[in-house]
């Protein structure tokens, strides 16, 4: 797989470099190529004057005639020799003879030339690199009418400015001798074949494409080691980046664990260093406002960070802590409260009963030993169980008995929301049901024939309490009013506080409720659906 990567990752950045070289070379063919040919065609512009004054004067090859070309031959570095046609065929050179040094000339006799067409003239090209020929492969003939320049190749080829590894060749499609190349380059058929793709052979990688300004192909190499390095550098990074991955997953997976392993030592502190403190969501009647009661929930404070109950229950749950924190939960519920409840008898508070906690043998008995102790009466106080109450097994079962026949409430918390809550109803002494939030969302609400209305005929049927959870908004009040459900929890009414600011609410409203006749709803006797 990594090397299939890394084989995958050179050729992408191969074909990059090749692009790349692909894009330098072209525009050599354009802006490069109009450079040079403006100096060229700045020396031809003067040799033409040069030849239509010499043509006024007889067309022959005379002193001034090679004189003023030899003077433009060495004013422009770039030029071997200038020559223009004169009568009888021979050509006048800058070299200073009618024959001159224009042996190279001649080659123009034996090969077709690339006519390249501008400015309402045709010039034309001629390039070697074949052995035995006339003209130097250094240089480049180019006639246009009777004007004859020879130059220096290098004036096409430096401007490229290409690495001393890159080869850059010019052929003619199906002759594989270079017309015009900066050093040795083997062909490639193939390449020339497929223009525009990456070919490789054992010694090197070609990439070909057609030069727009004549019928030539240009063919661009580089040494097959320059891909194997890439290729090589690749796969080391590859194989690192994997090496790195892995360690990054060993490091996360190890600091996770440690963390957990340190919540968990930190949460054995956090009883004994009272990071611990139970809130109250008040449990409102619907129809007046009238505050029934409240759901103690325990949070956990540590060092400024308010951890959520969802994430320390479950593991105190796993490392048998639960036990030791419900009875706390307990006992700080009845010291908050005792005092409240005493005074007030139609007001009641609930307590979560973890299914692991209720496991345990004799808790029931402890928590009620622990009320006992602070004389709450057992029909003010609620144990909240949920779906996950299947773990628990008989003694569970017996145990949640036990509490329900000294005269506690039993709440089935999140009804609906796990697949077994109806057996429940069946098998559990329950006395109050609690719609699970997911149920009751606006959407839902005004939905016909949804699982929350099933939900609250079951419980009529059986005679239960329904408490609505989650209700966030005005919106969810009137249906559920409507079908008959009094009591609801959630933020449009309250969201979990502190005792003393629970006790606050609960006076106060107590306070208003004498003095503004107002029923004082008891949960025992009014608790019963009105049915329709
Ligand atoms: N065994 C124990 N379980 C406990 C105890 N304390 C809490 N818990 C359980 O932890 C779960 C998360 O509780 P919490 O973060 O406290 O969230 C409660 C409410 O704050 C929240 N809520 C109430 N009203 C709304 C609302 O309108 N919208 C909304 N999005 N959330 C709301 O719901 C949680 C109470 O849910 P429930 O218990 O299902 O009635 C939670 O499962 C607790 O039971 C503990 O001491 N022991």
């Amino acid at each position: 797989m990594v090397l299939a990567v890394s084989i995958a990752l050179t050729e992408y950045l191969v074909g990059h470099y090749f692009t790349h070289l692909f894009e330098r070379t072209r525009s050599f063919n354009a802006s490069q190529l109009v450079e040079m040919r403006n100096q060229i065609s700045r020396v031809f512009e003067q040799l033409h004057d040069l030849d239509i004054f010499n043509q006024e004067q007889g067309n022959a090859c005379r002193k001034e005639v090679f004189l003023t070309q030899a003077a433009l031959v060495d004013a422009n570095r770039f030029i071997y020799e200038t020559a223009l046609k004169v009568d009888g065929g021979g050509l006048c050179s800058s070299y200073g003879s009618e024959s001159g040094g224009l042996s190279a000339f001649a080659f123009e006799q034996s090969h077709a030339g690339y006519p390249v067409n501008g400015n309402g003239t045709t010039r034309t090209y001629w390039f070697n690199a074949g052995v035995g020929a006339t003209l130097d492969a250094g240089e480049i003939l180019i006639r246009e009418n009777r004007v004859h320049v020879r130059i220096n190749k290098g004036i096409l080829l430096d401007a490229l400015a290409l690495d001393k590894n890159v080869s850059f060749a010019l052929f003619e499609r199906g002759k594989p001798v270079p017309v015009l190349a900066n050093h040795a380059i083997d062909y490639s058929a193939e390449a020339v074949a497929t223009p525009e793709t990456i070919v490789r052979t054992q010694d090197a990688v070609f990439y070909a494409y057609p030069v727009k300004w004549s019928d030539l192909v240009a063919l661009i190499s580089v040494p097959a080691a320059y891909y194997k390095t890439v290729w090589g550098w690749l796969l080391l990074l590859c194989v690192g980046t994997l090496a790195a991955l892995f360690f990054l997953l060993v490091y996360t997976v190890s600091r996770v664990y440690r963390l957990k392993f340190s919540l968990r030592a930190k949460l054995k502190n956090a009883l004994k260093e009272s990071q611990l403190q139970m809130f109250y969501q008040p449990i409102v009647d619907m129809r007046s406002g009238e505050v029934m009661g409240a759901e103690a929930l325990m949070r956990w404070t540590l060092d400024d960070r308010s951890i959520s109950p969802v994430e320390f229950i479950p593991l105190a749950e796993a490392n048998g802590m639960i036990v030791e924190l419900t009875e706390w939960c307990c006992e700080q519920v009845a010291k908050d409260m005792s005092v409240l409840l005493s005074c007030t008898e139609n007001k009641y508070v609930s307590i979560n009963l973890s299914s692991v906690a209720l496991a345990a043998p004799d808790i029931a008995k402890k928590l009620h030993n622990i009320l006992l102790r602070f004389e709450i009466r057992p029909a003010q106080f609620v144990f909240e169980i949920t779906e996950s109450f299947t773990v628990a097994g008989e003694s569970a079962q017996a145990q949640l008995y036990y509490l329900h026949d000294l005269g506690y409430k039993i709440a089935l918390d999140d009804f609906g929301a796990g697949s077994s809550n109806l057996a429940y109803l069946e098998r559990l002494p329950v006395d109050i049901i609690k719609i699970d939030k997911s149920f009751v969302t606006l959407d839902k609400m005004y939905s016909a024939d949804t699982m929350w209305w099933h939900i609250i005929r079951i419980a009529r049927s059986l005679d239960l309490v329904v408490i609505a959870e989650g209700i966030e908004g005005r919106e969810q009040v009137n249906p559920l009013l409507d079908v008959g459900v009094k009591y609801a929890q959630g933020y449009y009414y309250f969201k979990p506080m502190p005792a003393e600011q629970f006790i606050g609410i609960v006076t106060a409203s107590a306070g208003r409720d004498a003095g503004s006749n107002i029923p004082v709803a008891r949960l025992d006797d009014t608790n019963k659906f009105e049915v329709q």
